[in-house]
């Protein structure tokens, strides 16, 4: 940075679930012993900042243009309602400084660089290099299948992708963390006597629970819209009217421009595409993967080729024992680790090649990548 002094960050939405890990990461990792921080607040301005907080001890207004425009850099994980009002009264207001934004709003924008450095560093210094100013995080299920099998896409091996998703209660974001445990525990007190006796009869407590779950009260299904505990949701975000969810879309639209092959299905793009699905895990998306490979590559090869890409990206064999060890979202939920499980040939032909993926969402599937983005900007 061009700053003497440390750059002036403007955080927001820094006290929010992605935000409270992207703080618990850059103190992790120092960052804060790099930069001046500002926290701002779109709820409680003048209230005192968090501990993190050097010169500037009192929360400033998140709506405050004037404020936001004395930061060289600004982070948000305030949500894409935030980004929609301020960003553009920011840079109408002449603000030149970098915007680092968890929210999808600008992320297909062609002033917009989607951010996942251990995948796409040469599209971000190339944007770098041409006086990019907008870093978006990707969408978390994009993000962490790429972080697990970006070593094919960057070999040029793909001819197409289907990637089938489970994911977690928290891409909703808090309120369908706690909608998820609440129904479990409703379905749990329903049955529990029926629990307790082992000589209940397992079908009267499959007829209860089944029971609860088809009346559980509006207020228990406020933010799925539809019981999850002991069931699953086949659609996630909006519907585009033409069969697909926008998460599916979003599959093939972030992916190729992540990769910076164009924003999804032009001529240079890899077609990705498959159903998103919510299921009753709490922060891990996880993901059964489908590749038709231009060529025949060995096993072995593809193996090596994950295990070598990112330090991140680890290969589980495939095997029954390590795979319920550790290919479950239990195993990885608050690690960096990216595992890559069940890689084998399917039957279809030996160019078809299936995989399992795993990612905590919160981590490479939102503040990561932000987090990265600043230190490149640091040492830029
Ligand atoms: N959830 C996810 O998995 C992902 C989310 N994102 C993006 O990040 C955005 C933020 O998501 P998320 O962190 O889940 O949102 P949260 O609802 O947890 O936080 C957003 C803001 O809500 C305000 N808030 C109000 N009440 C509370 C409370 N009790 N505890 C904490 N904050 C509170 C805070 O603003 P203030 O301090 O100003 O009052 C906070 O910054 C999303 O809208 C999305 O754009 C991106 C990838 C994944
Ligand atoms: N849509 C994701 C979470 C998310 O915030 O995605 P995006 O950043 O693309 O809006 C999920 O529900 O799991």
């Amino acid at each position: 940075m061009a700053n003497a002094s440390q750059p002036l960050v403007g955080l927001v939405g820094w006290r929010g679930m992605v935000g409270s890990v992207l703080m618990d990461r850059m103190q992790a990792e120092g960052d804060f012993g790099l930069i001046e921080p500002v926290f701002f607040s779109t709820s409680n301005a003048g209230g005192k900042a968090p501990a993190m907080a050097k010169n500037e001890t009192a929360l400033k207004d998140a709506n405050d243009i004037e404020a936001l425009k004395k930061c060289d850099i600004v982070i948000t994980c305030q949500g894409g309602d935030y980004t929609s009002e301020v960003f553009p009264k920011l840079r109408a207001a002449g603000w030149n400084g970098h915007w680092i934004d968890a929210a999808s709003t600008l992320r297909m924008k062609d002033d917009a660089i989607i951010v996942l450095d251990p995948v796409n560093l040469p599209v971000i210094e190339n944007a770098l290099a041409k006086g990019g100013k907008n870093w978006i995080g990707g969408n978390c299920t994009v993000s962490c299948m790429l972080m697990g099998v970006g070593a094919l896409y960057k070999a040029g091996l793909v001819e197409w992708m289907t990637s089938m998703t489970y994911q977690a209660a928290s891409g909703g974001g808090a309120q369908h963390m706690r909608e998820l445990l609440t129904q479990f525990g409703t379905l749990n007190a329903e049955v529990r006597a029926l629990l307790d006796d082992p000589k209940s009869a397992i079908l009267e407590i499959d007829r209860k629970v089944l029971h609860k779950q088809q009346t559980l009260s509006a207020a228990e299904t406020a933010n799925f819209g539809a019981p999850l505990g002991g069931s699953l949701i086949p659609w996630i975000d909006k519907d585009l009217g033409d069969g697909m969810s926008k998460e599916e879309w979003k599959g093939g639209a972030e992916t190729n421009k992540i990769l910076g092959q164009g924003a999804g299905f032009g001529t240079a793009a890899t077609p990705v595409d498959g159903f998103c699905v919510r299921i009753g895990a709490m922060r891990c998306h996880s993901q059964a993967l489908t590749f038709k490979l231009k060529k025949d590559v060995p096993v072995a090869d593809i193996e090596a080729m994950i295990a070598a890409d990112n330090p991140w990206a680890k290969v589980v064999p495939n095997t029954r024992e390590a795979t319920v060890k550790d290919l479950t979202p239990v195993a990885v939920t608050g690690t960096m680790d990216i595992p890559v499980g069940r890689i084998r040939k399917l039957a279809m032909g030996p160019e078809y090649v299936g995989a399992f993926t795993i990612g905590d969402q919160l981590l490479w599937g939102a503040a990561e990548p932000l987090r990265r983005m600043l230190r490149i900007l640091l040492e830029a």
